[in-house]
């Protein structure tokens, strides 16, 4: 019987932690528990085992990422990988399944999955996703579908899902379109194929681009002193369906002038950015001033697409077309 080779590339995070049991507190050990457990799926397929960081993710860097995907890829071609499981802290877990997706240019699935309980915590929940991370990466179904996550039972496109929970084993959701599929039974179900899929150069992450949420008053000063700092472009975080409060539009303006671009995308967890109203910081006249909207994605998300974008789009206009005309 033909079996399928699964590569899994370790990252870190809880799944890789243990609880200390004097202080209770959770850290990273010298060994990584991950290494010496029995891994799913290793009487079905050819498992390829790798520890390539051992790090929390809120300690991860789009730099980290781009290294990450490098690895993969040559782990892919090295091994004749069929499929590509990567174990990872949870907290930023989003981000790095949406860079690797904007690279990601080839039909083999690869699944992101962590843990939000440690392996000796009570009712450990990384066993049981890793072995669906597994099943996922080894299915069919999941050829061509980019770079998915794992997590509970659901599979969620790497576009869509989201952390939103702090500590809940049901953290993550796709909010607004929901989970793709399902694992259940040992097999996985997946009812949705993610309808397009935006594909970058895999270059390194060298732009500075801070992401700022707005909030009712807020104080122009905050814009004005992120202006006054070196700068490639800046993420806005709006309120509703892309709106600004009327106090930073001035310093938006100014930025824009200055030749510096400004996405939009919005605090809402759901929904995509429109041209909608015309007061003032409406998303109609941020559009016409020449904001860049962004498809729905979160602030964190449509940073690191900016990121990536500024390295190869030459102009304003490539920069819209590569956010808008998808
Ligand atoms: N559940 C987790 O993995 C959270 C951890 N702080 C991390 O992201 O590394």
């Amino acid at each position: 019987m033909y079996m399928k080779t699964i590569v899994i590339l370790h990252t870190g995070g809880t799944i890789a932690m243990q609880k200390d049991t004097e202080t209770g507190g959770l850290t990273t050990g010298e060994v990584n528990p991950l290494q010496q457990s029995t891994i799913p799926g290793a009487d079905t397929h050819h498992i390829i085992s790798e520890e390539l960081l051992q790090v929390p993710s809120p300690h991860m860097t789009p730099d980290c990422m781009v290294s990450l995907y490098h690895g993969m890829k040559d782990r892919i071609y090295r091994f004749q990988a069929d499929g590509v499981v990567i174990t990872h802290g949870t907290d930023t877990m989003e981000e790095t399944a949406f860079l690797l997706d904007l690279f990601h240019d080839s039909d083999i699935p690869v699944v992101i999955t962590g843990a939000m309980r440690s392996e000796n915590d009570l009712s450990p929940d990384g066993p049981l996703n890793l072995a669906a991370a597994v099943r996922t990466a080894a299915d069919k179904q999941a050829r061509g579908a980019g770079v998915l996550v794992v997590m509970n039972e659901e599979i969620h496109t790497a576009k869509d899902v989201m952390k939103m929970h702090s500590s809940n084993a049901a953290a993550f959701q796709s909010p607004g379109s929901g989970p793709i599929g399902r694992f259940a039974n040992n097999r996985i179900h997946l009812n949705h194929r993610p309808v397009q899929r935006h594909l970058f150069p895999a270059a390194p992450m060298n732009k500075k681009v801070p992401l700022l949420k707005t909030y009712t008053g807020m104080e122009p000063e905050v814009v004005e002193h992120l202006s006054s700092l070196p700068l490639d472009g800046i993420v806005l975080e709006g309120m509703g369906i892309g709106n600004i409060p009327p106090s930073i539009t001035a310093p938006v303006y100014n930025l824009l002038e200055r030749d510096i671009p400004v996405v939009l995308t919005s605090r809402c967890p759901g929904g995509t950015v429109e041209e909608v109203y015309s007061y003032e910081g409406g998303g109609r006249r941020l559009k016409e001033a020449g904001v860049v909207f962004t498809g729905g994605w979160s602030g964190p998300k449509a940073r690191l697409m900016l990121m990536a974008a500024l390295e190869f789009c030459t102009s304003r206009e490539e920069l819209r077309q590569c956010f808008e005309e998808i």
